[in-house]
């Protein structure tokens, strides 16, 4: 080892959780505390699986470990049953702040349906606002340690898009940043939510869109070059169109050479990939090729309680698998955040005045 060149540092699991961290791509409804649904559930009545934290968060884990997007998503009943009063709403998302600054997430993008969200009466103004009031107390609590925004999803089989496209670009000012589209894949393409999706270009809004999860290229294909999507909430598909010859070489297809070129961010999701099935385990998760390709990837954690995960944990085991150094991790760190859909100047901001000082106080 000469000075010129030091030893790259593959970190200790503590290191990756004082590392700061960003966060694209994680569903409010899917972060929910094991004893928080228990009380909130016990206040209205909802009857659940499991009658203690462990046992339920073992019952999310283990039912939502099947192989299958439709059925890992039929485990989101019960949190979305306990997140239709504004009190509720607002505690489960003070919460999702603190637990993300406690893992070391400095910035973060949260989403999650506000249709779901109105089975007791509330409007969907009301549920954007109580969002915002539990994100503002979480941020509050911490001190500046972390800058949460939302974003507001609609669900790809319902069709109410246009409207949540609208209450997004409503809030654009008072906290919700982005919007995307979620639920099951196939069957329900990107091209079904045009209208919106055109409306929000207008707009000069920012959307990112679930494609190439459950289903492949064409989706994916639908949501960059009909839909005009900013990233691309999984996209691990992709890779599909990435050709690994014997000898190591790699050609990229168009579609994959185009987000390539383009720079269009990948929200990576290795954990919840590998309970849906869209990878088979995290060694052999596509993010360590693309990774090599350098795609724009970004690291994150889609759903904390299903997937029982969190960025420390989802970035120490890709450290694990594929040997990531503190450089690499600074890489998806700084990508994720020159991809986010703050400003500009506030993205800047957060690079130059916490992530790279962080990093190198790390480094050392
Ligand atoms: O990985 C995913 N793929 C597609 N949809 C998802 C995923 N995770 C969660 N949701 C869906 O998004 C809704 C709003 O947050 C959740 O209720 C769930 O149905
Ligand atoms: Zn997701």
């Amino acid at each position: 080892m000469t000075a010129a060149s030091p030893e790259p540092t593959v970190p200790t699991r503590d290191q990756v959780l004082r590392a700061p961290k960003v966060l694209l791509h994680d569903h409010l409804d899917g972060g929910l505390r094991p004893a928080t649904i228990l009380e909130l559930a016990a206040e209205i009545g909802h009857e659940l699986p499991a009658g203690d934290a462990d046992s339920l968060a073992r019952w999310f884990a283990e039912s939502a470990d099947s192989g299958s997007l439709v059925r890992y998503l039929e485990t989101f009943d019960h949190t979305v049953a306990v997140m239709q009063t504004a009190p509720a709403i607002a505690r489960v998302a003070r919460e999702c702040v603190e637990d993300l600054a406690a893992d070391g997430v400095v910035y973060a993008e949260i989403r999650y349906a506000p249709e779901q969200h109105v089975s007791q009466g509330l409007s969907l103004d009301e549920v954007v606002a109580a969002v915002q009031e539990g994100f503002e107390a979480g941020m509050a609590a911490a001190g500046g340690r972390i800058v949460v925004r939302q974003l507001l999803t609609a669900m790809r089989h319902q069709a109410r898009s246009m409207e949540i496209a609208e209450l997004a670009v409503a809030w654009r000012d008072r906290g919700v940043a982005g919007f995307d589209i979620a639920g099951a894949e196939a069957g329900f393409p990107p091209t079904r939510h045009l209208d919106a999706f055109e409306y929000l270009q207008r707009e000069n809004f920012h959307f990112t869109i679930h494609a190439g999860e459950a289903f492949g290229l064409p989706s994916i294909w639908q949501a960059i070059q009909w839909c005009g999507a900013d990233r691309l909430g999984h996209g691990v598909r992709i890779i599909d169109d990435v050709k690994v010859a014997e000898d190591g070489s790699v050609e990229l297809g168009r579609l994959a050479a185009y987000v390539r070129d383009k720079r269009i961010p990948l929200e990576m999701c290795p954990a919840s990939n590998v309970q849906t099935g869209a990878a088979t385990s995290i060694a052999e998760h596509p993010i360590g090729l693309l990774t090599r390709l350098r795609f724009r990837v970004t690291v994150n954690t889609d759903n904390r309680l299903m997937s029982q995960t969190s960025m420390t944990a989802e970035m120490w085991s890709l450290v694990q698998a594929f040997g990531y150094t503190l450089d690499d991790l600074r890489w998806f760190t700084i990508n994720a955040m020159k991809s986010s859909f703050l400003p500009f100047d506030e993205r800047l901001a957060i690079i130059d005045g916490v992530i790279k000082p962080g990093y190198a106080a790390l480094l050392g």
